[in-house]
Order: structure tokens, then C-alpha cells, then sequence
């Protein structure tokens, strides 16, 4: 499944100092959730501001294979004529969602709360990926799955049901995508779906649903939790969605601008939601000079203009229970931590190995590759600083991970020598304008 591009070798290289003011794109997680909403509501959604990005646009195909009429009318502007909870249409192909966790399995939660069958695929990353966290709790509330790859891993042939129990689900490791699936797929069951976190994860769905009308509770459990509530079968309202942008992706500029000598740069409304902001909070306990500019609210969510600047930066212990606020930033905070004086601990990793790539010994062969010790002692990673300086010169190997590929390209625009990593195509999943947006604060070192 999936169209593979032939990889592409890619060279990043020291550069002047930057400058100026940045927009990172849209947020990816607002993005896919605005099509699913889009899709579950009968009329027309008005997204602006989305990720124009591989894994958001799979995710807009796999709506409009579902019947959603999804429309691009101007740049990264979109509509959706959805179909409306409850009369989802079988798909005839199979949904195919690339590279993309969250679009296939926030559609799994989909799927499986409706009377439809769907065949989910996507590349070679996503095939490794586990699915049974998804399909257990979608198997408790009627969900079948008539065939899957080994280990429940895609492709998956699931079975939904036309009348979902309303279940009370505990999820087993922190996670917006369990969650957020067991959510959609309550949608439609007649009585309340509960889901118990004991870290909180990312709370999109939970405001979207809210936003589109679904009557919904979330309070605090235990020291770091939420329970949520979702009552099933509400009436869900289009609403125009204005997706802020990705603090995932500002972290590669941010970090270029604290790494690069002499920077100093404005990034433009970075969402900056307590359960995302992890690595501004990490930078700062490291030093950075990072200045919030102005704070506003876009979309439903807090935004900030953030002035960083080139910054001598000192090595922390990251608690684990920062983890899900900061969980796909932890490769750009290793290549940030090898420019740091003393040591970074980072703690409580065991979620990496499930990304798109094993991203806790990716990271490690990365940083090793470029002259960096780096140590992993169970599922903490240990990274010694260089104090300003990281030697650099190592080719990465990505398999298949746009993070990787960005952190370590950010890490050869400060390196000594020059850092390449092995394809730089998987950069388009999510955000596809890496390159042009770190051209324009200066940094055109890529060859
Ligand atoms: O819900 C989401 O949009 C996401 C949740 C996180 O995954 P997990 O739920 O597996 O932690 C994150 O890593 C992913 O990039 C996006
Ligand atoms: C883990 C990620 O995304 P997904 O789970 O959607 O593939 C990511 O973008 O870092």
C-alpha cells in the first residue's frame, strides 16, 4: 500500500545567523480531527489554516471515501460536506493513510462505532505500527475484526457496529489517539462513554466535540489524569475551524534558532496548549531565551508569538511525566541536549518506540553517528552535551521518519561538519514547508 517515493539523500550545513518572523504550519492533530468532524456532521465545515501535509491529506481522502465531499478551496483552506453521525457510507477501496497514527486510528474509532466495514493500510512504518490498544477497547464496544496483519498490526479489516456499547475504558498508556478513538467511536452509541487517563493527553477531540455541540465532561483524576464523559448520539453542528499552528513543528525552528549563533527570530502563533507545550517549558529550565510576545486566543486554543534566541543551553533531567506533552519532540531535544553543556537525562521514553520509527535508538544512532555520547538505560535516554559545539559529519538513517530527518537537518545547520540523513521525502507528512520556511529566516543550507 502506498505510493513510495524513492528515498532522497539530503545535506544540511552550517549557516549565518537567523532572522525574522516565521508561520509554522497548521497544527497536524486540529488538522485531522477538523476532517473527522467535518465528515461526522451532516453540512458544511470551513477549515482554515490546515496542514497541507501527506498524512492530513490521506486523512481527507479517507472522509470523502467514507462520502464527505472534501473540497480545497483556497490555500490551506478546505471544506467538508459531511454525511452526518450514523449514515457513513462503506467504503469500496481501501482506506490507505500513509504514514499517519493518528489518521488511521482515530478512523478506526470511527469505523468501529458505525455498521461499515473498512480495510486499513498504509507504508512500511505504519504496517509496524501496534493497532490492538485501538481495536481491544473497539472489540469491547462491538467492533469485529475480520482480518489483520500479525500482532494486529494494518492491514486490518474491521467490521464495525451499527450500535456501539458505551463503554467505561482505562486506557493503558497515555495517549490522545486511544482516547480519541474510543471517544469517536462512543459517538454513536446510545448511553455515555467514559475514558480514564492517568497522564493527560493532548485534549483536541475533546474541545472539537465540545465545539460541534457534543455535550462532554473532562475533569481532573488522580495526581495527572482526566476522566472524560461523551454523551452518545448528540446533534453535531459544523462550525468553522481556524487550526493554530503546530507547536510539533515550530520546535525544528525554535531549535534552529537557539543553535545557531547570533539568531535571533520571532515564531508566529504557536499554539501553546499545556498539553503540548513540554518543550518550550524543557528549553527554558535549559536556559533558552525564548520571550512570549503576545498571547492570544485562535481557534479555541491559546497562541504566542515566541522571540527565541541563540542561547547557551545546560543540560536537565526530564521528568516522565512530562512525556505526553512533549511526545514528539523528544528527537529535536536530544540534537538540542548535544549543544548543551553537562548532561540531559530524559526520562520515561517507552511510547518512542512506537512512533513511526523506533525513535529511542534511531535518536541514539543519529546522535552517535554525528560524535555525540548518548546512552539508553532502560527507557531513559542520557545525552552528554558538547558545551556550543557537535561535531557532526554522520549520515542518519530515517526509516520513514519525517522527525528524524528534520532534527537531525537542524542539527547540521549549528554542527561543525556537515549532517545528512539518508531521505528527506517523509518530511512532507507533516510539514511541507521545512525547507522554504527555514530559507526564509536565512538558513538555505540544505544540499
Ligand atoms: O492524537 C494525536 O493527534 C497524536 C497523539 C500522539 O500519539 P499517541 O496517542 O500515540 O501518544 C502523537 O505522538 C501524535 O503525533 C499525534
Ligand atoms: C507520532 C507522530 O504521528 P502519527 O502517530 O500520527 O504517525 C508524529 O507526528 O510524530
Amino acid at each position: 500500500m502506498s505510493h513510495a517515493l524513492p528515498p532522497k539523500p539530503l545535506t544540511a550545513r552550517a549557516c549565518g545567523p537567523l532572522q525574522g518572523r516565521v508561520r509554522p504550519p497548521g497544527d497536524k492533530s486540529i488538522s485531522h480531527r477538523a476532517f473527522l468532524l467535518g465528515l461526522l456532521s451532516a453540512g458544511e465545515t470551513r477549515i482554515s489554516g490546515l496542514l497541507e501535509g501527506e498524512d492530513v491529506l490521506n486523512t481527507g481522502r479517507a472522509c470523502a471515501q467514507l462520502g464527505a465531499r472534501v473540497e480545497r478551496v483556497g490555500d490551506g483552506q478546505w471544506t467538508v460536506r459531511g454525511v452526518g453521525l450514523g449514515a457513513l457510507l462503506a467504503p469500496a477501496e481501501t482506506l490507505d493513510f500513509g504514514n499517519a497514527g493518528t489518521g488511521s486510528r482515530l478512523m478506526m474509532g470511527v469505523v468501529g462505532g458505525h455498521g461499515i466495514t473498512a480495510r486499513f493500510d498504509g507504508d512500511a512504518s505504519l504496517r509496524k505500527r501496534p493497532m490492538r490498544r485501538i481495536l481491544d477497547p473497539l472489540a469491547l464496544m462491538g467492533a469485529e475484526v475480520l482480518e489483520q496483519g500479525e500482532g494486529g498490526r494494518c492491514p486490518i479489516l474491521l467490521k464495525g457496529t451499527p450500535d456501539p456499547a458505551p463503554i467505561e475504558y482505562r486506557t493503558p498508556v497515555a495517549s490522545a489517539q486511544i482516547k480519541s478513538a474510543v471517544l469517536l467511536a462512543g459517538l454513536n452509541a446510545l448511553g455515555r462513554t467514559t475514558v480514564i487517563e492517568t497522564e493527560a493527553s493532548r485534549d483536541h477531540t475533546e474541545k472539537m466535540l465540545a465545539y460541534f455541540g457534543a455535550t462532554l465532561t473532562s475533569e481532573p483524576f488522580g495526581e495527572h489524569g482526566r476522566k472524560i464523559a461523551l454523551e452518545g448520539r448528540p446533534e453535531l453542528t459544523p462550525k468553522p475551524i481556524a487550526v493554530p499552528a503546530d507547536p510539533s513543528s515550530a520546535a525544528f525552528l525554535i531549535a534552529a534558532a537557539l543553535l545557531v549563533e547570533g539568531s535571533d527570530v520571532v515564531v508566529e502563533g504557536v499554539m501553546t496548549n499545556p498539553l503540548r507545550n513540554g518543550f518550550v517549558a524543557t528549553l527554558k529550565e535549559m536556559g533558552a531565551d525564548i520571550e512570549v510576545l503576545e498571547t492570544r486566543e485562535e481557534g479555541g486554543e491559546q497562541v504566542a508569538d515566541l522571540r527565541v534566541r541563540h542561547s547557551a543551553l545546560t543540560g536537565v533531567v526530564v521528568p516522565a511525566d512530562r512525556a505526553p506533552a512533549m511526545i514528539d519532540e523528544y528527537i529535536i531535544l536530544a540534537v538540542v541536549a548535544a549543544f548543551a553543556k553537562g548532561v540531559t537525562h530524559m526520562n520515561g521514553l517507552q511510547e518512542l518506540r512506537v512512533k513511526e520509527s523506533d525513535r529511542l535508538a534511531a535518536t541514539a544512532a543519529g546522535l552517535r553517528a554525528n560524535g555525540v555520547a548518548v546512552v539508553i538505560e532502560g527507557d531513559d535516554l542520557i545525552v552528554e552535551g558538547g558545551a556550543g559545539a557537535c561535531p557532526g559529519g554522520g549520515l542518519v538513517e530515517t526509516h520513514l521518519d519525517h522527525r528524524l530527518a528534520m532534527s537531525f537537518l537542524v542539527m547540521g545547520l549549528a554542527a561543525q561538519k556537515p549532517v545528512s540523513v539518508d531521505d528527506e521525502t517523509m518530511i512532507a507528512t507533516s510539514f511541507p514547508t521545512f525547507k522554504p520556511l527555514l530559507a526564509q529566516l536565512g538558513a538555505d543550507c540544505f544540499s
